[in-house]
């Protein structure tokens, strides 16, 4: 497993409204081992997915440098950055972002279609417990169905890195468990590197590193040596 597979220098990002300057993220400093399970958690605007954003080149940083498996994000041109967005990176979204035309199975085809080297839709439908609702769509499933497919989405694309945006945030309690459940095992079992924004800081015990965001910097980190299985976290 590389160390140091996600390193943040100095990142900056502001954003330009008219003439008014807002600093999302100011001198941002981080590292992310390979195969952690990073959770990020801050108040509403500190920057999380502004964060995120740049990680999983959506957008781009102002000053600094942002390195993700030796690339930095900051030398790549669009095109480069295109091909990161569809072969590095799995995304996870809070409201799913299903196409609702189309089923299970044809929206992980759709979002394979583009990207080398991506699994088997089908079996990564099985992955999540989706095998015999493969043909269902979107509004035929319930909101943790969703979810399941669009983890199944992302883990599709094979990629090194799985970022979600308050993956939770619309699933009651125990649906939004078993969802957390699963992202683990995409870490602990798949070694694939996952960050996770949430809102809920009981989610730090699940994970190896806890980056605290405060007013678009890192307030502290902390490292967890005994990170518990979701199961055994109560909130
Ligand atoms: N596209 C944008 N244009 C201008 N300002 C932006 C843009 N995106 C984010 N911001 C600002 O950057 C700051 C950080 O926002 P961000 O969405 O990253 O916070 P957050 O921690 O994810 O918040 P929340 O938990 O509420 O989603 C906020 O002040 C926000 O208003």
């Amino acid at each position: 497993m590389k160390k140091d597979f996600i390193k943040a220098l100095d990142v900056d990002k502001t954003y330009k409204v008219g003439e008014i300057e807002i600093e999302a993220l100011k001198k941002m400093s981080f590292s992310i081992d390979e195969g952690e399970l990073v959770v990020i958690v801050g108040p509403s605007g500190a920057g999380k997915t502004t964060l995120l954003n740049l990680l999983g080149g959506m957008d781009t940083l102002t000053r600094g440098s942002l390195i993700v498996d030796d690339k930095d994000l900051r030398d790549l041109n669009s095109r480069k950055l295109t091909l990161y967005r569809r072969t590095d990176v799995g995304f996870v979204f809070q409201f799913y972002n299903l196409m609702p035309n189309l089923t299970a199975l044809e929206n992980i085809e759709l979002a394979i279609e583009v990207t080398k080297d991506a699994l088997d839709a089908k079996e990564m439908l099985h992955k999540v417990g989706l095998k015999d609702r493969m043909h269902n769509f979107p509004s035929q499933l319930s909101g943790g169905e969703q979810q399941r497919v669009s983890i199944a989405r992302a883990l599709a694309k094979n990629p090194k890195l799985v970022l979600c945006d308050e993956p939770t945030g619309a699933l009651d309690y125990v649906t939004g468990k078993s969802i957390l459940g699963l992202l683990s095992d995409v870490a602990r079992v798949d070694h694939k590197t996952v960050v996770i924004v949430t809102h809920n800081s009981a989610l730090k015990d699940m994970a190896d590193k806890v980056i605290y965001v405060k007013n678009g910097t890192v307030e502290h980190m902390v490292k967890n040596d005994r990170p518990l299985d979701i199961s055994e976290i109560e909130w």
